[in-house]
């Protein structure tokens, strides 16, 4: 079986095609956390506008604009800088992300009678408001082909806020692999990735196999991260990825998710919870789980998940 391709043009809850893409969709992502949407959400000229216009004058910015922001980069030995923004389909938030950017000082350029920090933020709102759309239809599609009852998924859904970030690839540093980010499952409960143009993407398919996501317009990647294996009981695991781009070509990607509201532990659903199906995993408290997961003795784990909150441990203490 290969990673499922689902066009969810025109698929609507409770039509003909729900069912049907509801269970290619479970399968692909039961087996290996992970299913490639084409959808025209994002429109093809919005993401042309995006990824050659927006992100590269994001990223030109000097790095102490940046790092007023949510911004992640510099690491010795990566040619990789991520900025993020929080609940982006709200308006205010983009304003004041993109005000703190762009602050007094750096003139206004109108195009097409708008000027440019209007098309911004309209922008990122808009794909962010249409990638929470898809996301939480995948969700659902999911869940109800796992069996979770339409009311309970609706009430997971609300537990959940959002954020979108940009990321930015310089040339791999390691020219024999072309890697230039390792393999890592996210810790978040799913992540929307959009590529454009550059090559990068690849999803691990078992057997030390890994395959290529092309940057194919119109496509977006959706993928399970840990949170995700926790509320569905470990039916869905979280999806291992990493990016390589032997291209060496500067690269830039869209991702959007959702992971638990703070403060609130993720825990699994009580409908994939049963006599066939005993508890895999206790609540899981995110923040502390976060700091744990990326420190010296977290590191160590192949299954830091398990390691931290499964039931059963077994083969989870394997080390890296
Ligand atoms: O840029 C991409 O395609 C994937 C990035 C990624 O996996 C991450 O930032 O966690
Ligand atoms: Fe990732």
């Amino acid at each position: 079986m290969e990673i499922a391709r689902v066009d969810l043009r025109g698929v609507v809850a409770g039509d003909l095609g729900w069912e049907a893409t509801r269970a290619t969709v479970t399968a692909s992502m039961v087996a290996y956390g992970c299913v490639i949407i084409t959808h025209d959400a994002l429109g093809l000229d919005l993401c042309q506008a995006m990824f050659t216009r927006v992100l590269p004058d994001l990223f030109a910015l000097p790095v102490e604009d940046k790092q007023r922001v949510d911004y992640q980069g510099q690491r010795p030995g990566w040619e990789w800088e991520s900025l993020g923004i929080r609940e982006p389909m709200n308006a205010d938030n983009v304003r004041e992300f993109t005000n703190i950017l762009w602050s007094e000082g750096n003139p206004e350029i109108w195009q097409d009678h708008l000027p440019i920090s209007f098309c911004r933020l309209e922008m990122i709102v808009s794909i962010s408001k249409n990638m929470l759309t898809l996301e939480e239809m995948m969700e659902m599609l999911v869940l109800e082909g796992l069996g979770v009852r339409e009311k309970s998924a609706r009430g997971h859904l609300d537990l959940l806020r959002h954020s979108i970030r940009m990321s930015r690839y310089g040339e791999p540093q390691d020219r024999e692999t072309s890697i230039n980010m390792q393999p890592h499952c996210d810790d978040t409960m799913a992540t929307m990735i959009v590529q454009h143009e550059v090559e990068g993407l690849e999803v691990h398919v078992g057997d030390g196999r890994w395959v290529a996501v092309p940057p194919e317009p119109g496509t977006i990647t959706f993928m399970a991260g840990e949170q995700f294996t926790v509320v569905t009981n470990g039916r869905v695991p979280a999806c291992l990825h990493r990016v390589r781009t032997p291209s060496s070509r500067e690269r830039f990607s869209v991702l959007f998710g959702p992971r638990q509201k703070g403060g609130v532990a993720v825990c699994p659903l009580d409908d994939l919870v049963d006599a066939e199906h005993p508890l895999l995993y206790n609540p899981l408290n995110h923040e502390k789980y976060f700091k744990w997961r990326y420190s010296e003795e977290g590191l160590k784990f192949k299954d830091p998940l398990k390691v931290y909150c499964g039931v059963y441990k077994d083969e989870a203490t394997a080390m890296v």
